[in-house]
């Protein structure tokens, strides 16, 4: 297992570079300003949970460290390598916010997890190591039996546990999931969350949108919350329970203050 042990503020012992290491980023949308100066690193092998309010910039982060959202200012490097010069896209794997994308098409359960090896096939027949991926992953969500289903017959939990095997079945080295637990029911959600720790213990690094941690508590190493485009603050494991019925950052009365962290100090 390749788990580490993260200092308050950013990872301690990390090996290699940061999977995700995202200095001083503003970027617009709109023509208004919604990331204002975002650090944000996620070193090998470490789960990192984005926390904050609606509308705090938390999807527009984590689109920033994917290439979707230009950057106006700051430096983003995927795996060491500046992002302009970054091409490995397959070592990436993303479940998008609550999508539908997939719904309306004639596809099946394994024809859109199949999509999550383009990256590595191009428009190349898939190989006996896409399919036998592709298997896998329908098996850790638990849809192998509904491989041959249209996707337009699931419900939403389902169609988001597909979506979650699409990027599974990348056998990505950094997993990205914006929201993953959205529409999911509890059952399933502690069936997710194992999944999780399966990749986790592989040494897959997790970067992830959460409204609650809910089941996935355990397996966070640091969670970074924003608030208005900004890191309000980073909190490390000891925080992570107060976090879990606080999510949106307030504080529980009897609890101490979490202590501020000037974004400078996080990578
Ligand atoms: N395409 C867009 N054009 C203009 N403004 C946008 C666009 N997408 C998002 N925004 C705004 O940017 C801000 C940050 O949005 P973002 O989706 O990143 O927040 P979030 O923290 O992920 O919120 P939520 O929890 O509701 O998903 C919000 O004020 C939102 O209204």
């Amino acid at each position: 297992m390749t788990r580490k042990t993260a200092a308050p503020g950013g990872p301690a012992t990390a090996e290699g570079p940061p999977a995700v290491a995202l200095r001083g980023a503003t970027a617009s949308l709109g023509g208004r300003p919604v990331l204002r100066g975002v650090d944000l690193t996620v070193a090998p092998g470490e789960t990192v949970a984005l926390l904050g309010a609606n509308g705090s910039g938390k999807s527009t982060t984590i689109r920033a460290v994917l290439g979707q959202v230009p950057l106006t200012g700051g430096e983003l490097e995927l795996f060491g390598t500046p992002l302009a010069r970054f091409r490995d896209w397959q070592r990436l794997g993303y479940v998008p916010q609550r999508s539908t994308a997939a719904a309306g098409v004639p596809a099946t359960v394994r024809e859109v997890v199949a999509a999550g090896r383009l990256a590595r096939r191009k428009f190349r027949p898939l190989g006996r190591a896409d399919k036998a991926a592709v298997r896998h992953a329908l098996e850790q969500v638990g849809m192998d039996d509904r491989a041959k289903d249209p996707v337009d017959a699931l419900s939403g939990g389902q169609h988001q546990r597909v979506l979650i095997a699409r990027a599974l079945a990348a056998e990505p080295e950094l997993l990205i999931m914006d929201e993953p637990l959205a529409g999911v029911d509890v059952g399933n959600q502690e069936a997710l969350a194992a999944t999780l720790r399966e990749q986790v213990d592989q040494g897959t690094s997790v970067l992830l949108v959460l409204h609650e941690l809910g089941p996935l508590a355990p397996l966070i190493d640091r969670a970074v919350v924003l608030r208005d485009g900004q890191v309000e603050r980073v909190d490390n494991p000891d925080r992570l329970h107060d976090l879990a019925c606080h999510p949106h950052g307030s504080e529980p009365a009897e609890a101490a203050p979490a202590p501020k962290i000037e974004t400078g100090s996080l990578t």
